[in-house]
């Protein structure tokens, strides 16, 4: 058994640590009966059936009693042999049963292994493995849903039959360099190469957009929320959050460090972030914050320039507005709207939107969320959606700039359309694994938690 060949059994608790109802150890394993019988004081379980036993030691000692499940392999989520022990869901309990796995032949599994195991065995495609992690990551309900898409194939059915178009066209395209003596461009437009490049172009924008979408539930977006002492940013952010996390005070110089909230809009994860007021101070702690909220400024995917309505723009939020990077899309908020007597709602500013509102009230904070989402083109959830990684846009992306390159190329030459083809098809396979660079599996599994 023992062979370099061999995968090692692995085994992981792969209930969330702490105290539980019921823990369970996993095993996986190219054989595993021997084991499942041993550690059950010679029972004998059933494929696939529940299995009630005492859990001993070598000694014959119960560790705990519970059941054992036991998958035989290829039908198992691993595609190896699978052992599931169910057990009672004490942290102790859990290890003295792991170490017993161990003495068993099993090793610790490292983090994503189970999961990395299905891939290589072909029970999950690699767009499938990661949907995993992002369905146990999910922040809200939408995540989910999307993560679950992904996980039941649908994801990788729209990039499979996209691959599929692409094979056909290059197979069409490549038949004609084998017939030199035909003339390469008028073969193609007997074929309509061109319209069925620009069929495949319109559905991978379509995938393209969808997944965008979708990779917005994963990623959300940083704001961060800027301006000078006072101005209301943490009311705005305890009204956001729906809670008091940052302190609030008269006193401006408040807030001295950032302080970050995650809220989820319409299953959006939006990571807040409240800085310190800026202006000129001779306090080191200060200077150090306001240090901090420029930091901060830098990481976000939006500012929000929070002014005192009644004082308007300020030279000083000028000095502040021209500092943002040009990068940075921005809002101004004119807050304190139940003071400067002004109505809640938007407004067009110079280069950007103008929200009116009243962090103390709540007034026009629904109207900030909105721009929020917007900012960021979030449509709204749809059935369909699934969660991308931008390690999928980016395939898609260059998938994309290939298929631009073929419609260039036509009409210059065959092999050249050929050859973009190709690429294109090879970025889309990088998406479900079929293709992909040596390093890409240990990025991906590394970051899942230990026992999936
Ligand atoms: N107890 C337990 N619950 C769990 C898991 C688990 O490993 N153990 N899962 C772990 O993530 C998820 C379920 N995923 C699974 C995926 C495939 C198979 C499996 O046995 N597949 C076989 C048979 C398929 C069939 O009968 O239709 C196969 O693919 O051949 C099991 C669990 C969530 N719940
Ligand atoms: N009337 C009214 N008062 C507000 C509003 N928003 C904030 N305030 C008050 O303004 C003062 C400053 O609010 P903070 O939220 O601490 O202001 P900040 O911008 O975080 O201030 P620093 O942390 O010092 O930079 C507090 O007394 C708040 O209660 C508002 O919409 N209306
Ligand atoms: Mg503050």
């Amino acid at each position: 058994m023992n062979t370099l060949y061999a995968p090692e059994t692995i085994a992981a608790v792969a209930t969330a640590p702490g105290r539980g109802g019921v823990g369970v150890i996993r095993v996986s394993g190219p054989s595993l009966q021997a084991f499942a019988q041993v550690i059950s004081g010679g029972k004998s379980p059933l494929p696939r059936r529940a299995l009630y036993a005492n859990f001993v030691d070598a000694d014959g000692r119960a560790i705990d009693s519970g059941l054992l499940l036991y998958f035989p392999g290829p039908n198992s989520f691993t595609g190896e042999d699978v052992i599931e022990l169910q057990g009672h869901g004490g942290p102790v309990v859990l290890k003295m049963l792991l170490a017993r796995c161990m003495e068993l032949g099993a090793r610790l599994a490292e983090p994503g292994e189970f999961t990395k195991r299905a891939f290589l065995n072909e029970k999950l495609d690699l767009v499938e493995a990661e949907s995993v992690a992002d369905l146990i990551d999910a922040q809200s309900e939408a995540a989910a849903r999307s993560a679950l898409m992904s996980l039941k194939g649908a994801f990788s059915r729209d990039v499979n039959a996209l691959v599929d178009t692409l094979i056909e066209l290059r197979m069409l395209t490549e038949a004609t360099l084998d017939f030199p003596e035909e003339d390469d461009v008028e073969w193609l437009e007997k074929a309509n190469a061109l319209g069925r490049l620009a069929a495949v172009r319109s559905r991978l924008d379509g995938v393209l957009a969808t997944a965008r979408q979708g990779a917005l539930l994963r990623e959300g977006m940083r704001v961060v929320l800027i301006g000078q002492p006072n101005v209301g940013k943490s009311s705005l952010m305890n009204a956001l959050a729906g809670d008091e996390v940052a302190i609030v005070t008269e006193v401006a110089g408040t807030t001295r460090d950032t302080v970050r909230e995650q809220v989820v809009l319409d299953g959006v994860p939006v990571h807040i972030i409240d800085t310190a007021g800026l202006r000129d101070t001779a306090d080191v702690v200060e200077k150090i914050g306001i240090e901090r909220t420029w930091a901060a400024v830098d990481q976000a995917d939006l500012a929000l320039l929070l002014i005192d309505g009644r004082d308007g723009v300020t030279a000083d939020d000028a000095a502040i507005l021209a500092r943002l990077p040009d990068r940075l899309p921005r809002v101004v908020v004119f807050n304190k709207i139940d003071l400067s007597g002004e109505a809640a709602g938007l407004s067009e500013g110079d280069g950007h939107q103008i929200v009116h509102l009243s962090a103390r009230s709540g007034a026009g904070v629904d109207v900030l969320r909105h721009v929020l989402l917007d900012a960021i083109g979030w449509q709204g959830e749809r059935e369909g959606l699934y969660l991308a990684r931008e390690r999928h846009l980016d395939a898609i992306r260059r998938a994309s700039a290939e298929l631009d390159a073929a419609q260039d190329a036509y009409g210059l030459a065959a092999e050249l359309f050929a050859e973009h083809l190709r690429r294109a098809q090879e970025a889309l396979s990088e998406i479900t694994g079929e293709f992909r660079a040596d390093d890409l599996l240990g990025v991906i599994f590394s970051r899942f938690c230990i026992g999936k």
